[in-house]
């Protein structure tokens, strides 16, 4: 059974569609991603689920129930994670991850939870000493605390420095391991194709597309980027024929390719006959990113 099925769902602010017929559902242990613009109703729609902000229409079931109904024993049972909740910044770690966990029927071990989000060093900390990435770290213990079945990541790694955003990578894919269904917002594709089984992506209210981060890219009809370095007693001119016209720049050639295969076969055949080395010699396929772009681009603003 799908832990969140959405169906048409529709919410407007005056004559702004924010969430314009949407539908996807997510399944039980399954990390998705909502991808989309500035404005494309991805808080909306976590708003919804979340049961903080009403619909006009369509239907929406989390965990069994109807969130706008499902008041505080509903609320329970799921882990709210913002971009930036405010702290009482004289309070400890500790102090604060208690006091959390206690509002929870079913809730976790304060102390397992500071070690879990890498905070254990800072235990008696007072927050108001803690640096940004630690704080985030710390709204995301204050999520987990009531053990939640769902848990909602807003841009969870936004400000991070590159490690601390891998730290936190880690740490969503514990929780996965731990069997907890996420539902992701973020702008950094690349964290979407790392840690979600799924994207959804939204423009303007509507769902251009869903599938896996593969299936997205797959879907893109992007080329793949060939590129390598020819040495000096080498021209462009003795390539062998391939799909495209390369382009050179200095002793540098890119093709753009519909078809990497057989390009890279004849290159690589090329290169082993005529004893020349390929230096950095690199197949990029569209990423998650380009098939982003890609679809939020190309999709007119109908509104
Ligand atoms: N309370 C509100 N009153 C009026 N319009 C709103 C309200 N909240 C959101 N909107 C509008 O609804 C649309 C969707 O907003 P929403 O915040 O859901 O987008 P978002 O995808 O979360 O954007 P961002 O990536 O910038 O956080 C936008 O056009 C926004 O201006």
């Amino acid at each position: 059974m799908a832990t969140i099925a959405v169906d048409e769902l529709t919410r407007a602010y005056g004559p702004v569609r924010a969430v314009d017929r949407v539908s996807f559902s997510v399944g039980d242990g399954e990390i998705f991603a909502l991808l989309g613009p500035n404005g494309a109703g991805k808080t909306t729609i976590v708003e919804i689920l979340e049961g903080y902000r009403s619909r006009d229409s369509g239907t929406v079931e989390v965990l069994g129930c109807d969130p706008a109904s499902g008041g505080s024993a509903y609320r329970a049972r799921i882990g709210v994670v913002l971009q930036s909740a405010g702290f009482e910044e004289e309070f400890t770690v500790r102090e604060l991850v208690r006091l959390q966990c206690a509002l929870y029927p079913r809730r976790h071990d304060p102390d397992e939870l500071i070690d879990l989000v890498g905070l254990g060093d800072k235990r008696t900390t007072r927050v108001k000493a803690l640096s940004g990435g630690q704080r985030r770290r710390l709204d995301l213990a204050l999520g987990l605390a009531g053990a939640p079945e769902l848990l909602f990541l807003d841009e969870p790694t936004t400000g991070f420095d590159p490690a601390a955003r891998h730290h936190a990578w880690d740490l969503v894919a514990r929780l996965r391991d731990l069997g907890t269904t996420i539902l992701l917002t973020t702008h950094y594709l690349e964290e979407a194709q790392r840690l979600a089984d799924r994207v959804g992506v939204l423009r303007s209210g509507r769902l251009l597309a869903v599938g896996t981060s593969d299936e997205l890219r797959a879907g893109s009809h992007l080329p793949t980027v060939i590129s390598f370095g020819l040495p000096a007693d080498r021209s462009a001119a003795g390539l062998p024929v391939l799909s495209n016209r390369p382009e050179v720049r200095g002793s540098r050639v890119r093709l753009v390719s519909h078809d990497p295969l057989p390009d890279t076969r004849r290159l690589t055949r090329w290169a082993a006959e005529s004893g020349t080395l390929l230096s950095d010699f690199a197949v990029a396929p569209p990423t998650l990113e380009d098939a982003y772009l890609a679809l939020t681009e190309e999709s007119a603003d109908v509104r």
